[in-house]
């Protein structure tokens, strides 16, 4: 479970007038679950592109236990990603035509062709673990909220140490969001993994450590997520949200 520390990165775009990104100082603790909010076109997208690699910023650095992906061309960010990041995106990107299992066992299969029998094991017990009942069932056939149940199964089987979601219940109603945001953080601790999760969505973010805002690129708020209250009925959770980090570091 890797931590990520963020140093003064600017990520921009020609015929922009500013960044669309500008973040002095950003640390995140192995196996901290973050959850990164604020309103369309703040950044959200483009943080979690900076953060995964697959965009390199225009300035700044982007150490992964003290690594920095940045410097790394992009075959090395594609190649770092595949082996440690799982991915959760708001519209599943799952195969249809595939089962659930073969899902979840495709970007293995992507990476090394032949998929043993440990690896097939540990898929059918993630499915199950998700509550997918059966597996072999064709994925274009389950609910939304089964789909994303998978699609968090696949994120989670090579065991990265950083899991990241865009969106992950934006998608789903409220009952399926609630269970896969649970199921997401659930299974994040469970494996020791790090969590960046860009979400709108209340539930979820009161299931995390800790929220950062973002406005216009950047963080404006950053602080720990209160447990207590955030599991009352039909209430947003209580935060203590702190004004760290805030301004331009310049
Ligand atoms: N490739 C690009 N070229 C030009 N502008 C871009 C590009 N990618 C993002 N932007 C701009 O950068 C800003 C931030 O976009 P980003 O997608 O990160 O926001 P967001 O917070 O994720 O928004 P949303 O919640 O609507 O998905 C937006 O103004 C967007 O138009």
């Amino acid at each position: 479970m890797p931590g990520l520390v963020l140093d003064d990165i600017s990520v921009s775009f020609p015929g922009l007038a500013a960044p669309v990104l500008e973040i002095a100082r950003l640390a995140i603790t192995p196996g901290e679950a973050v959850a990164v909010t604020g309103p369309s076109g703040s950044g959200k997208s483009t943080l979690i592109n900076v953060v995964t690699g697959l965009e390199r910023p225009n300035r700044g650095r982007v150490m992964w236990a003290g690594e920095d992906l940045a410097r790394r061309s992009e075959a090395a960010r594609d190649a770092w990603r595949a082996a440690n990041v799982g991915l959760v995106m708001q519209d599943f990107h799952l195969f249809p035509g595939l089962s659930a299992v073969e899902n979840v066992l495709l970007p293995a299969r992507f990476r090394r062709l032949s998929v043993d029998a440990s690896m097939k094991a540990r898929a059918l017990d993630l499915l199950a673990h998700v509550g997918i009942a059966r597996p072999a069932q064709s994925v274009e056939t389950l609910s939304r909220g089964e789909m994303q149940r998978v699609a968090v199964a696949r994120a989670l089987l090579k065991r990265p140490g950083i899991i990241v979601a865009d969106e992950p219940t934006a998608s789903l109603d409220a009952e399926a969001g609630a269970v896969v945001g649970e199921l997401l953080t659930e299974l994040s601790r469970k494996e020791g993994a790090t969590l960046v999760a860009v979400t709108h969505d209340d539930r979820l973010v009161a299931r995390l450590d800790r929220q950062v805002r973002l406005k216009a690129g950047r963080i404006v708020a950053d602080g720990p997520v209160m447990r207590e209250g955030a599991t009352g009925e039909g209430g947003s959770p209580s935060m203590a949200f702190a004004s760290s980090d805030v301004g331009s570091g310049a």
